[in-house]
């Protein structure tokens, strides 16, 4: 089994950063790439706010701290992938975004190099089959925040190498994480359970049967929910919610799967949750607002 020291983050946005965080935390060296070294420095400047919330809450040292920042550079261009080990790409949830991004990564990447993606739905197999490397790609699915929760799903392609799964195993387990296994279907477990959840939550609102607050504080208190599904929805990202309910609406041909109308004409407004300020809340004053 390849043993692992540099890990490459595709995307400076919550997930990428969160898996850089927990990456340099663990000990690996990390690079993250995104569009622009301005963009990977701003992923950066989250990950050093949550370690500080991390050591205000006693969860880690100041030595800790130090030494994850000291692990962790942005890169300059996708060239600085090359000694990575393995490639977590956490970028936009678009195939055809996902797709030129491992076209670029493969064309510096080491031959024997894992390449993986944080994908919440899009088939493994489709994504592994546009690389070099099908046998060395595989899912590895982190939940957000991922500083804070405790579950990665895996989710192997039809060609993933048992190899590139146990290493994938090795790290994952020493990052301290739990680990479940999804078969390579759209959204994979949690998804294809938590996101009708979400999508029905923007039907019930859409119908009128309640407002957001009544919705939210519902599964809040009735239910145990740590948040309610439209405040999950807004702290996932209203564009990331579409983009997993029209893969299992295509992926499964199944109308119980349809975005909700009111969930794609928030997104075509560009209201796509904490990430923009706006989304079923209203973030930009001192408390969030309902915006319906
Ligand atoms: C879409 C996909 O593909 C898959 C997915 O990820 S689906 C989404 C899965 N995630 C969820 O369902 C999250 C549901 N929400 C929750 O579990 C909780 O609301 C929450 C953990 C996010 C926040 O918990 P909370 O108690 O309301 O807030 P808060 O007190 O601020 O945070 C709890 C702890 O987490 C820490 N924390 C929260 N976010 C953090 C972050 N990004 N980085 C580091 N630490 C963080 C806080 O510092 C706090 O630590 P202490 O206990 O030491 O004080
Ligand atoms: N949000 C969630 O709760 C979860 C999301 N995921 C998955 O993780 C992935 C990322 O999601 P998330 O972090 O929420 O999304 P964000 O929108 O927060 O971040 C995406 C990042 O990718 C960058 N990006 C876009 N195109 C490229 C590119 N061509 N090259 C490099 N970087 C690029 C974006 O840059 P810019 O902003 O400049 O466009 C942005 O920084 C998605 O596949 C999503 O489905 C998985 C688990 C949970």
């Amino acid at each position: 089994m390849a043993e692992l020291q540099r890990i490459g983050v595709v995307g400076a946005g919550q997930m990428g950063a969160g898996i850089a965080h927990v990456s340099a935390l663990a000990g690996y060296d990390v690079v993250v790439f995104d569009v622009s070294h301005e963009r990977a420095l701003q992923g950066i400047g989250g990950i050093t706010a949550n370690l500080d919330r991390q050591l205000a809450g006693g969860k880690i040292t100041a030595g800790e701290r130090d030494a994850a920042l000291s692990r962790i550079t942005a890169a300059d261009g996708v060239g600085d992938l090359a000694e990575a080990d393995l490639v977590i790409e956490a970028a936009t949830e678009d195939e055809a975004v996902k797709r030129r991004i491992f076209a670029q990564v493969c064309d510096v990447l080491r031959p024997e190099a894992l390449l993986a993606t944080n994908t919440s739905s899009i088939s493994i197999t489709r994504l592994a089959a546009s690389t070099d490397r099908p046998e060395r790609f595989l899912g590895i699915h982190f939940m957000n925040p991922v500083p804070v929760m405790k579950l990665v799903e895996l989710v192997r392609g039809i060609a993933t190498a048992d190899e590139t799964y146990e290493t994938a195993r090795a790290y994952v387990a020493r990052l301290g994480k739990a680990m479940t296994v999804s078969e390579d279907f759209p959204a994979f477990i949690v998804n294809r359970i938590l996101m009708p959840m979400i999508n029905e939550a923007i039907y019930t609102l859409y119908e009128g049967v309640g407002s957001v607050e009544n919705i939210d504080a519902s599964m809040r208190l009735g239910a145990n929910h740590p948040m309610g599904p439209l405040q999950l929805a807004d702290f996932i990202g209203l564009d990331t919610c579409l983009s997993i309910m029209q893969v299992l609406h295509d992926g499964l041909s199944d109308s119980k799967y349809r975005p909700c109308p009111l969930l794609v004409k928030y997104v075509e407004a560009g209201w796509l949750g904490r990430k923009t300020g706006r989304g079923f809340y209203d973030y930009r004053g001192e408390t969030p607002v309902p915006t319906r």
